[in-house]
């Protein structure tokens, strides 16, 4: 049984054709774009089955055995000892932690919310990073502004090492300094409180250790001319306060007039009449000379993302995308913008547009719009990233108090729901894990609170429909998305169990992981780098797998590879989409 279904446009002429094609075994639907290239839909609903003899043919382990089943001692996944990034493995990389949770749980409750965790003294030996994974951590930052380049790589080289040798994708974020006013690192205190009516001299002079008593480094030598008598200076967006009362020379003296802790390199903003004063910020270069010495040692190093701090305007996306392109030779950083200014904000469209993704740095822009609109700006900012399909992260103070403290607040619990509900790609812990006490504990809250509220939103069908504007460029470009919008909508009206894609760039997997559909999308792509870029999208359990042009032989592959390690099972509905030959099967795994 078969039907079909043919659509003609004029002349530039793509007829999308569905045919009715006397196949017996299946239901197949063809779009045929004349007179260049063929666009299958195929609904099939046995396939033909050489599987058996393919599935007890291969899964080849690093140390070159032959795994078959696996036993519960045995999750850990054996990466291929293929070189990784040859398109011609024949095994599947995919982490033990996956592989459990699909064993275990089925496909409906992966977690589609990635987490990032930021890494600092707290979590940087191997063990500790390897908890982290185990964990759940997709992504691991490191920010620049903390910490020397030695101590990244080290950071570095250990989350490749648990990518290497436990099969992990564990991606690596670099997060720069950015330029922006902040205090110097209270020569190595980890922190320093501020009681009320003291006076704190603020200063550009670098103090000596030990550091005089309430004295602060600041890191911007106009700092002494630019502020006033009578300003209001906030550390971190407001956590402590102060009035200048006096100038002398570099050193501005100042009154606490709200207490609290001053922690290392604190960000500094200073009011006027009630506003904040940005002449000066507005006059600091977004990326500064330290940050593009950073850049060059994160290309150097091969990271995943860098992320920009304070962005002003595209155009620095844009000129940094270019140095990149121009000095990574091939390897493709991904670079996200960070919105934590007003200018950000303002141009907001622009630089989505130009990024490959952003942040909403929750921390910074606090202290720069009153705290009250942060939380419509986050809900703005996931929606347009959405809409122009770019990851979006939401990030700092999810649980804050879980630096100290081994639960959450409510509040917090709630804050984090509310990113999940938004359906964020990523949510990201900052001190919580870099220093906090109970990092794992932080890192399962995550965990379990976007399980948890992914499930209710699913089952309730609460999602409210985006609508997704047109984001392709070309006539191609539009087909691929309409096939992505096509195959969620399936995969969510027959209750699919998952979606496969195959993908060499990562470009068809993040439009599928754009619509949100109910099922997780397996993403299977050759390289390992875009195996792990993948990982920070909604929804997507990337594999690196070596594929080719033929649909049928990919399909009877993974099957036969999935089964072998219990990742799904006879019987389980997928549907399958790839960018190489731009075409939709629904099928049973025979
Ligand atoms: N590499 C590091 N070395 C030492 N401390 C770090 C490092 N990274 C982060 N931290 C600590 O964790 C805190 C929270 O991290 P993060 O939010 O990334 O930085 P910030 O507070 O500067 O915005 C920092 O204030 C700092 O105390
Ligand atoms: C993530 C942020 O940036 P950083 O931690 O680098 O200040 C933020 O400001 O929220
Ligand atoms: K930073
Ligand atoms: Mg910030």
């Amino acid at each position: 049984m078969s039907h079909s279904l043919q659509f003609f446009t004029p002349s530039r002429a793509p007829y999308l054709t569905l045919q009715k094609i006397p196949v017996t075994s299946y239901t197949r639907f063809s779009v045929i774009n004349f007179p260049s290239k063929k666009h299958s839909l195929t609904i099939t609903k046995s396939l033909s089955s050489d599987l058996d003899a393919a599935s007890s043919q291969v899964l080849e382990s690093g140390n070159g055995q032959t795994v078959g089943g696996l036993s519960a001692d045995n999750v850990v996944a054996i990466p291929s000892h293929v070189p990784s990034d040859s398109g011609a493995a024949a095994g599947i990389d995919v982490d033990s932690v996956t592989e459990a949770e699909l064993k275990e749980n089925g496909f409906r409750s992966t977690r589609r919310t990635k987490l990032i965790c930021t890494i600092g003294p707290a979590t940087c030996g191997f063990e500790q990073l390897e908890a982290l994974a185990v964990g759940g951590m997709n992504v691991a930052r490191i920010n620049m502004c903390h910490g020397t380049r030695e101590w990244h790589k080290m950071v570095i080289e250990r989350v490749r090492r648990l990518n290497e040798e436990k099969g992990f994708a564990v991606a690596i974020m670099m997060d720069t300094e950015g330029s922006e006013i902040h205090m110097g690192d209270l020569g190595g205190a980890a922190s320093a409180k501020a009681e009320d009516g003291e006076i704190w001299t603020f200063s550009v002079r670098a103090f000596g250790t030990p550091r005089p008593e309430r004295t602060i480094n600041v890191n911007y030598d106009g700092f002494a001319e630019d502020v006033k008598i009578g300003d209001e200076l906030l550390v971190d967006g407001g956590m402590v306060r102060f009035e200048v009362i006096e100038k002398i020379g570099p050193d501005v003296k100042c009154r606490c007039t709200d207490p609290g802790l001053l922690l290392p390199r604190a960000n500094l903003t200073f009011w006027r009449d009630g506003s904040l004063v940005r002449e000066r910020n507005a006059m600091l270069p977004t990326i500064s000379s330290k940050d593009w010495l950073d850049i060059d040692f994160g290309i150097a190093e091969g990271v995943d993302f860098i992320a920009i701090s304070f962005v002003k305007s595209a155009e620095v996306i844009n000129h940094l995308k270019s140095y990149i392109a121009a000095r990574s030779r091939g390897s493709d950083i991904a670079v996200i913008a960070k919105i934590e200014s007003i200018d950000s904000l303002k141009n907001l469209k622009e630089i989505i547009l130009a990024s490959d993704g952003a942040m909403v740095a929750r921390g910074d822009l606090g202290a720069q719009i009153p705290l009250e609109q942060v939380p419509s700006a986050q809900q703005r900012i996931v929606r347009v990233c959405r809409q122009l399909n770019k990851p979006v992260i939401v990030a700092s103070q999810l649980l804050e108090s879980m630096i100290e403290y081994p639960t959450p607040t409510r509040a917090e619990v709630a804050d984090v729901s509310e990113a999940v509900r938004q359906r964020a790609d990523a949510l990201m812990l900052s001190g919580e894990s870099a220093m906090g006490q109970f990092p794992d504990k932080a890192l399962a809250v995550l965990r379990s609170v976007s399980v948890r509220i992914e499930k209710w939103w699913r089952e309730a069908k609460r999602h409210e429909a985006m609508v997704l504007p047109d984001v392709g460029t070309s006539f191609a470009d539009s087909i691929s998305e309409e096939i992505c919008i096509s195959a969620a909508r399936m995969a969510n009206n027959l209750e699919v169990d998952a979606i496969f894609v195959y993908t060499k760039t990562g470009h068809m997997a993040s439009l599928l992981s754009r619509c949100r559909p109910d099922c997780p999308i397996f993403a299977f792509t050759t390289t390992t780098s875009v195996r792990r870029r993948l990982n920070l999208q909604w929804g997507l359990i990337p594999f690196r797998l070596g594929f080719s042009d033929d649909m049928e032989s990919n399909l009877n592959k993974t099957f036969s590879l999935l089964k072998a390690r219990g990742m799904i099972k006879s019987g389980d509905l997928v549907i399958a989409v790839s960018d190489m030959l731009q075409s939709i099967q629904v099928m049973n795994v025979p």
